[in-house]
């Protein structure tokens, strides 16, 4: 355990000691007690040097080809000299029993990368856990020296909000569909996508990915414009991460928008608001936490719960209730 104290793995980190840094992951994703400690006092050394990273949020269904992207993207990125980090955030993870990520299959050639840091979600059981953990990880990252950090999740509920609550740039990535398929995705998620890579642009698929690209773009005209986006996004376009094809316009695309966003007070806002934003949750989990360790407390709680839940009393009522006793 000495191995893991704060004091030791600071310094290890900010020289972007990989092994160091996957300690690192390990010790925020515990959930002992004295582990906390520690990383709570790691985070907050490490806070101190403000290293940045571009963080990059990628979402896509299942089959659309993400492992193939973020391979793909994640070589040309470490080509151009860049260091990467690949982090997952699956909330299914602890249900399916696998992972996102998990597979050592999983782009082995960029886990081979010495540029390059792949770390697996953990089965962690609750949405609020996974969230601290990938938050953490990303500043582990960043204390490390990685100038790209990506968060990869399932394209499914919440797991994409979660992310996109912690990212600089949210990518969304689709396969190529008919017009009627178009029509299922989720309003919100456009709204959340600042670029819409339409994948598997190669071969008989080609013409079916540019109509979606257009049908994408049009969709995205439609959308309200937000004030943190110069004109022309959020944008869609064809890529083919099989053939590594239309991967550097992407990039260009990503790198001209986190610009506009530096350049207009966007960018460092939104850290803000995200970092105030995840104080404010530790804050709720963390008194929530303290509550339940009390059995009176507990037990009113469990009492009030069942009088809600039979229809006996009004939710608002019960919880004026609850906290009418904590007050007093
Ligand atoms: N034609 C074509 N096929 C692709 C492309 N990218 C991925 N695929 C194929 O799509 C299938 C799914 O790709 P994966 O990269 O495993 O995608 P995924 O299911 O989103 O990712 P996981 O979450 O890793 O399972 C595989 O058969 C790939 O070979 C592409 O650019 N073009």
């Amino acid at each position: 355990m000495t191995k893991q104290s704060p004091a030791d793995l600071a310094p290890r980190i900010l020289a972007s000691d990989r092994r160091a840094l996957a300690r690192a992951i390990t010790l925020v994703e515990s959930g002992r007690a004295e582990h906390r400690a520690q990383a709570v006092e790691l985070l907050d050394t490490l806070a101190g040097e403000g290293r940045q990273a571009l963080r990059i949020g990628l979402s896509g269904t299942p089959g659309v080809g993400k492992s193939t992207f973020i391979e793909a993207f994640g070589m040309m990125l470490t080509a151009k000299g860049l260091k990467v980090a690949v982090l997952a955030v699956d909330p299914s993870s602890a249900r399916s029993g696998g992972s996102i990520l998990g597979d050592k299959t999983r782009m082995e050639r960029l886990s081979r990368d010495p540029n390059a840091f792949i770390r697996p979600s953990p089965s962690q059981a609750h949405l609020g856990g996974v969230a601290r953990r990938t938050r953490e990880a990303v500043s582990l990252c960043e204390a490390a020296g990685f100038d790209v950090v990506l968060i990869e999740t399932v394209g499914v509920g919440q797991s994409e909000t979660l992310v996109a609550e912690m990212v600089d740039l949210f990518v969304l990535l689709m396969a190529p569909a008919g017009g009627d398929e178009l029509q299922g995705v989720k309003r919100g998620i456009m709204e959340m996508a600042d670029l819409i890579l339409v994948n598997k642009a190669d071969g008989d698929l080609k013409p079916a990915a540019m109509r979606t690209v257009s049908d994408y773009a049009g969709a995205l005209r439609l959308l309200r414009k937000r004030p943190q986006d110069p004109e022309g996004f959020p944008k869609a376009l064809p890529v083919s991460a099989m053939e590594a094809n239309g991967l550097e316009k992407a990039w260009d695309e990503m790198t001209a928008l986190a610009e506009w966003r530096r350049a207009n007070g966007h960018f460092d806002q939104r850290r803000a608001e995200q970092a105030r934003h995840w104080f404010e949750a530790e804050v709720r989990e963390g008194l929530l936490a303290r509550l339940r360790q009390d059995p009176e407390i507990r037990a009113k709680m469990r009492e009030l719960g069942d009088a809600v839940a039979s229809g006996e009393s009004a939710a608002s009522a019960a919880a004026a209730e609850m906290l009418e006793q904590l007050g007093g």
